[in-house]
């Protein structure tokens, strides 16, 4: 799977903070049966390898992979998890070398025209634009529609089912990324159901 395919198949990719590993796989279950079938599990707990690998087993039909990878090692922890894509907060070539030599698809974010023209300089076609609403949000992406064209962006950063339209709506936007899907607080609450409901909403929004 391309990383285009990953970003096409649902407006929103989930970005899990996973504290509890009990909680991976009914999450990922709530998620996937919600709609959304790219998760993105970031690396930031202790149990997220764990948590990736639980949410495989789990939800077969949800496609998992690894965010804030920073690190070449990063990188190959997270495909031995098995997860079938990467996200960075940045634009490392030490980690998209190792992502390319370990055949993982991958997001990396970019906040100026600068780093998106050298993600385009290394051949991608999909970059993340973070942290989005801080960067100016969608009229920023707006405007690099036509200097920058040949991207797709998945913009990540402060986007909630309120403002996730401005982004969608747009020529250069695939998909956006967000942690509202999975709130901290239905997750301590085994509140399964209310993030089904937030998954479906937030697969229900116009492409
Ligand atoms: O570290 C990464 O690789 C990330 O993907 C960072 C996330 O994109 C943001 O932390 C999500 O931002 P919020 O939706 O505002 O919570």
């Amino acid at each position: 799977m391309k990383i285009e395919d990953v970003c096409r198949l649902a407006p929103v990719v989930p970005v899990l903070i996973v504290e509890e590993l009990a909680h991976a796989a009914p999450l990922a279950r709530a998620l996937s049966a919600g709609g959304l079938k790219a998760l993105e599990v970031t690396l930031r707990t202790p149990c997220a390898l764990d948590a990736i690998r639980a949410m495989v087993d789990a939800a077969p039909d949800a496609v998992v992979g690894a965010g804030t990878l920073m690190t070449p090692a990063d990188v190959y922890a997270a495909v031995e998890a098995g997860a079938r894509f990467g996200v960075s907060p940045g634009l490392s070539n030490r980690v998209l070398d190792a992502a390319e030599d370990a055949g993982l698809p991958m997001l990396p974010g970019v906040a100026t025209p600068s780093e998106a023209m050298a993600g385009m300089e290394r051949g991608l076609t999909h970059l993340k634009f973070f942290p989005a609403e801080a960067n100016g949000g969608a009229p920023v992406l707006k405007a690099w529609a036509s200097p920058l064209a040949g991207v797709s962006f998945c913009p990540t950063g402060g986007i909630g089912l309120g403002n996730a339209k401005d982004y969608l709506g747009l020529s250069n936007v695939v998909c956006v990324g967000g942690s509202w899907v999975a709130p901290a607080k239905l997750m301590a609450a085994g509140d399964w159901a209310g993030i089904e409901t937030l998954a479906a909403e937030a697969a229900a929004l116009p492409v």
